[in-house]
Order: structure tokens, then sequence, then C-alpha cells
């Protein structure tokens, strides 16, 4: 039971806190994240074969500078953002920027915690009474997204005491009747209190002709804020805090923030630039899966099934670390892909394509002993098109869950988080028995994102009661054959030797991927995937 909980206080499910197994749902019945999507994807286009097979899918219309973006350059060295000075009344935050853009890929240089990018914000202006008379545009807010409780006084809390996923374990133990909007409206008032008392401090000495003595801090961030500020201005600048999803506009790693591409449970990702780079900066408030994130990346550089890793930053603000890391941009992932084109199915020739390189994805990251845990066709992603052919690949992205699992000599490495696998609806089988996820069970589970691809109603299925689930995915290890859903039926050869794998056989990833060709013999499964970029409708020839 305690395994349980610490799980669903994990960062995953914050979203649905109350039921942690909705987020499971909500990814497929286009909750806030389809939401998200729907405003910001572009539309687009990609077809399995320039000749023989198209694929209606909306274009892409790439709109970010070029289809050469996928080049691993970093930003140049010192580049600093411009400071600008803001004065706003009694609200101030401080905000320097000394950034350490670095030239030498950064997975060289460790693990990255470079507080090059400081930031303090006051959220006071944000809660009851003290509103800002005008809003600052550049607005930042990770205290409605975290869940950090504070307990004691502004000054008496460390970071240690307010950071991390122990914070909110230690909570529930005491007080499990407190529901996550009530601790966070406490921190809120806590905040909206120590405000207050500074404020009306302040206002009492100016009245008296005295100097203010400080700028409002209302709780200490990090020990690097207790240097000095070398900009002497620093508490005029104002970025008033909104949500996660607002940080459009705001600099990190000399790295500009233009666009919201998506948002998931506990993160955006904004597609970002610097000169002419453009790159992905996936933003959280949730240090612990991004830190396993950025491990896993880094792992993962020399990998080309995977976005490249360029930077991890922690920038402290004054309700936590906003944690971000900067990687590869890519297109659309496969769930938008599949929502789009009609039918919600994907096309045969176009399916094997892609059935073929995402277990080429599983295969690439199996072999840095990492397996990946959340496989799902929304963790799959189309790169950005490579000139001149437009030809893309598919490539799998979303490591806040995935586990380095054996070491250099073999031997397996114990996951210290304890998830509770089985609460995530689309688990394997053998994971919703309670065997731990290994590789075979991310080929599982890349089984049931085929058939989704291919126009089954998996969402349905996920709906269904535990038992009812549980039985399906029995079922299409029993016998795929008859369990396949007619549409998904050509591949049984696949599914078949999917069913085969056990935990003593290593798995052999090229026959599995001649059963996907054996699947459907009259088109090549290993051809490329190419962008289309009309938006007609098409014919598929075969
Ligand atoms: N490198 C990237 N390039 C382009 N878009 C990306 C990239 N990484 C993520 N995205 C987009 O941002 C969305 C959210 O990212 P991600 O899935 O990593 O966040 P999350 O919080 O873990 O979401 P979830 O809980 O739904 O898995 C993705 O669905 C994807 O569309």
């Amino acid at each position: 039971m305690a395994n349980r909980f610490r799980y669903w206080v994990r960062s995953p499910f914050h979203k649905h806190r109350n039921d942690p197994e909705e987020k499971f749902i909500d990814y497929f019945s286009g909750g806030t994240v389809e939401k998200i999507k729907a405003k910001y994807t572009p539309t687009w286009k990609l077809v399995s074969s320039s000749r023989t097979s198209t694929l209606t899918i909306p274009t892409f219309v790439v709109s970010c500078a070029s289809n050469e973006t996928t080049s691993t350059r970093f930003p140049e060295a010192g580049k600093c953002e411009t400071f600008q000075q803001r004065s706003s009344e009694n609200f101030s935050v401080t905000r320097s920027n000394s950034s350490t853009g670095s030239s030498v890929p950064l997975q060289m240089t460790g693990p990255s915690n470079f507080p090059s990018n400081q930031m303090n914000m006051s959220l006071a202006p944000q809660n009851g009474p003290f509103q800002q008379p005008n809003p600052d545009p550049m607005c930042i807010s990770v205290l409605q997204e975290s869940h950090q409780v504070y307990h004691s006084q502004p000054g008496t809390v460390t970071m240690s005491a307010v950071q991390g996923s122990q914070v909110h374990h230690h909570h529930h133990h005491f007080h499990p009747q407190i529901g996550f909007e009530q601790m966070r409206s406490y921190a809120f008032h806590a905040q909206a209190q120590a405000y207050s008392l500074w404020y009306q401090q302040t206002a009492a000495m100016q009245s008296a002709q005295i100097f203010g003595p400080h700028p409002f801090q209302p709780f200490p961030t990090n020990p690097i804020n207790t240097a000095p500020h070398k900009n002497p201005f620093h508490h005029q600048r104002m970025i008033r805090a909104v949500t996660i999803k607002d940080l459009v506009g705001i600099d990190i790693r000399g790295f500009h923030l233009n666009r919201l591409i998506g948002a998931g449970s506990f993160g955006a990702v904004y597609e970002s630039t610097s000169g002419t780079e453009t790159i992905a900066v996936k933003a959280s408030i949730k240090g612990s899966d991004v830190l396993n994130e950025a491990d896993c990346l880094q792992r993962l550089f020399y990998c080309n099934f995977t976005p490249k890793y360029f930077f991890h930053q922690e920038t402290p603000t004054v309700n936590g670390i906003l944690h971000t890391i900067g990687q590869e941009l890519l297109g659309p992932d496969l769930e938008t892909i599949r929502q789009k084109v009609p039918w919600h199915a994907i096309k045969r020739p176009t399916l094997v394509r892609i059935a073929w390189q995402a277990l080429s994805c599983l295969e690439a990251i199996h072999a840095f002993n990492l397996v990946h845990r959340d496989v799902k066709l929304g963790n799959f992603a189309v790169s950005l098109p490579m000139s001149p052919s437009n030809r893309v690949m598919i490539k799998i992205f979303d490591f806040g869950l995935a586990h380095h699992y054996k070491d250099e000599n073999g031997d397996m490495i114990e996951d210290s988080t304890n998830s509770d696998f089985r609460r995530m609806k689309y688990c394997s089988y053998e994971v919703a028995m309670g065997s731990d996820p290994y590789p075979r069970d991310d080929l599982h589970q890349l089984s049931f994102a085929i058939l989704y691809a291919s126009g089954f109603d998996f969402l349905k299925i996920l709906k269904s009661s535990h038992d009812v689930l549980t039985e399906w995915k029995r079922d299409l290890l029993r016998q795929p054959a008859q369990a396949l859903p007619p549409l998904a039926r050509f591949l049984s050869p696949w599914y078949d030797a999917l069913s085969e794998l056990n935990e003593i056989v290593p798995i052999d990833y090229e026959a599995l991927k001649q059963k996907i060709q054996d699947s459907l013999p009259a088109h090549n499964a290993s051809a490329d995937l190419y962008w289309e970029i009309e938006d007609e409708k098409y014919d598929l020839k075969e």
C-alpha cells in the first residue's frame, strides 16, 4: 500500500491527484494534453513512401526556420540575455543571467546543473489582494503547477524541506485527508501573509522617509541566492508568476522560448531558438523525473533514435527549482498523427514502417541498458524533415519513467523509486500480473500502441474493468490470431513472435523485424518515411 501511495504522488500523476489512473485515460481521451496540442499543433502530413503508398495526414508546416534544424551545435559561449530594467511599484522580482551556454557538449562536462540563470520571483502580486496593476508580459509561475508545501514561516524553510517528492510523501502520511488543492492554498496563504507583512513594513518605512530595507523575498530559494547580486537593478526586474505553460518569452541558456509545443502532466515543451539554432526546451517543476530524463538522454547521446541532449538547467525561483532540459526539436508525435488521419487508422504500408522504426527505437535504447517503461504512441515522434527528400525517422522520447535496469556486467539495478507500474493501464500483461517492467514489456506496450495506430479502439479497452482489460492482454498473448482485431490481423506473424518472448532467451530484434516484414510482404517495411507537404487526399497505390 505504501508503495502504491508513493507511486501515485509521483510526478506523472499529479495532474490527477485524486484518481491517478485517470492520467492514462486522459492521454487517450483528448484531455488537457490534447486540448493544448489542438491549440498549438500545426497541420502536416506524413507519407510512407513518395510513390507507392501515401497516407492522408495533414501537412506539417515546419514553421521553424528550416528543415535543417536538427544540427547539434551548441549555443555560443557566454551568451547573455539583455538585462532590462523594469520598475514595478512594490513588486520586485530579480533576474540575473550569467548564462553559461557552452560550445562543449554538456554531456562531456557532467550532469550540468549550472545555475546560470537565476530568478527570484515574487508570487505575491498574483495571490489574493496583491494584484499588479500592469502585468508584466513576461510571466512564470511555478507554484500553480507545483505541489510544494510550506509548513513554516519564511526563513525557516530550507530547500530540502520544500523540494521533491519526500515532501508530498511525508505530508500525505501525516495528513492523508488533506488534498493537494488545500495544501497549495496553504502555500499561497503563507506566501501572501509574508508579503503582507513585508508590504506593511515597507509602507511604514517609506511614509517615515526611511528607505526600504530590501526587496521582498518571501521564501528563501537556494543557497546560490545568498550571494550578492551583480546587477544593482536586479530587484526592479519583475517576472510575474503564472504557470509552467506560460514561459514563452523567457531565455534559458541563451535559448529564447518561442512557442508552447505541448504540455504533459507536469511539464511543458517549448520550441526555442538561439541564433539559427532551434531546439526543444522541456520545462518542469518536478525535479526527479527531469533529472531521470536528463540522465537517460545523456546516456543516449550517441543513439540516433532519441532526441539529442543539449543541457539540463536548474533555475532557482522562490517557489522551488524550475527544471529545464534542452533537447533536439522533433516533429509531431504519433498520437497526434493518428488523430489526424481518416478513421484514425494509419494505413498498412505506413503502419509497418512505423512499427519497424519504433521497434528499432526500443532495440536502440535497450542496447544502452535502458528500459523505457512508458511506451505509447504519444511518446514516439517523427524527426524534423531532412532535406532534400523530406525524409523523417521515428524517434522515442519522454524518458521520465525510464530506468537504467542493468549495469555493464549485466547485473540488475534496482529502481529506487518503487513505482507500481501495475497502475499504468497500458502496462503489459506481465507487469499487470506484478512483474517489474523489462525490455520485453516495452515491446508488449509497443504492440498495444501499434494496434491503436491501426485504428483499433484501444481507449475503449482501457476504460473497461481491470479484469476485462487483463483478460484482453492475456488473450492477445495466448492466441494473437483470434484476439487481434480484424484491421490488425495481418500483423499476426509479429504478434505471434511477441507472445513467444520470455525472460530467458534474449530478444532477437532482427527476427521480430522480419516478422513485421512478413506481415505485409508486398511492402518494404524497412523503407523510409517522408513528409508530404501538400494537404491533398490521395490513393493508396500498391
Ligand atoms: N523534443 C521534443 N520536440 C518536440 N516536441 C516535443 C519534444 N518532447 C516533447 N514534445 C511534445 O511535448 C508534449 C509533452 O511532452 P512530454 O510527453 O515529454 O511531457 P510529459 O509531461 O511527460 O507528458 P505525458 O505525461 O503526457 O507523457 C509531447 O506530447 C510532445 O508532443
